[in-house]
């Protein structure tokens, strides 16, 4: 069983984009959990474009599901987590200008931070999940940081099964059997779509959750419009 997160960050751009309310983030988490969703993602960003710290802290009350929260453990993001206290983090090591993730942690390298980074989230009941990509020694890395899951970083599959290259999965199906074996549990994210996702779950084993942002509102826009569409026409006649 996969669990679906929806990643909501994209709820709060259009929202900012016009400084009020519409669409509502609370109201959006209350209706994804409605629909089926299993879980809700955020991505604070230190310059909040999106996701402010506040909609972070606000949307505790309401996810009733698994409540995942994405960043750079920097400070201030390590303050905002262990206060809200989420199922689940997940550590990302993003820059802070870049337009999105764009690469897992080299965990070798960052293992002592890590360590003590995840040491002080356990100590608050909070799971973590460090976001990485599919290179087996980094599997290995991420095993000895203590973390209880990785979170997969899809990017380079989603792009090349655009592109009809089905075999990018391979370093994912290698990494999922090494993770298993270490007993870390295996969530995944970014660009996965209605397109990739059938195929990415049937080659994974024990893919325990995908959190899906980008695409997931893109769909739903294609897939309402005709709808909405119809729905103004009635009124104007
Ligand atoms: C870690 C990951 O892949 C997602 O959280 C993604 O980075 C979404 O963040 P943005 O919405 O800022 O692109
Ligand atoms: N962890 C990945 C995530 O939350 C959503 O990524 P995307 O679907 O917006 O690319």
């Amino acid at each position: 069983m996969t669990k679906l997160s929806v990643n909501i960050n994209k709820i709060a751009t259009l929202r900012n984009s016009r400084g009020g309310d519409v669409p509502n983030v609370l109201q959006f988490a209350k209706d994804v959990q409605r629909f089926g969703a299993e879980g809700v993602t955020v991505h604070p960003r230190p310059d909040e474009r999106h996701i402010r710290y506040q909609d972070a802290r606000d949307l505790k009350s309401v996810v009733h599901t698994e409540y995942n929260i994405e960043g750079n453990p920097v400070p201030s993001f390590m303050d905002l987590v262990l206060q809200i206290k989420p199922t689940q983090v997940t550590l990302v090591p993003d820059a802070e200008d870049a337009i999105t993730s764009n690469a897992g942690w080299d965990t070798i390298k960052h293992k002592s931070f890590l360590v003590d980074v995840i040491k002080e989230f356990h100590k608050n009941g909070i799971r973590t999940s460090i976001f990485v990509d599919p290179v087996l020694s980094q599997i290995e890395g991420a095993k000895a940081t203590g973390t209880d899951r990785i979170e997969l970083y899809t990017e380079g599959f989603a792009l090349q099964y655009g592109l009809g290259n089905t075999g990018a999965i391979k370093p994912y199906v290698e990494s999922a059997v090494l993770a298993n074996q270490f007993d870390l549990g295996i969530n995944a994210g970014h660009d996965l779509s209605l397109e990739n996702i059938q195929f990415f779950k049937q080659n994974i084993p024990g893919l325990l959750e995908v959190s899906i942002g980008h695409a997931l509102i893109a769909e739903s826009l294609y897939l309402g419009i005709e709808n909405v569409i119809q729905m103004y026409l009635n009124k104007l006649k």
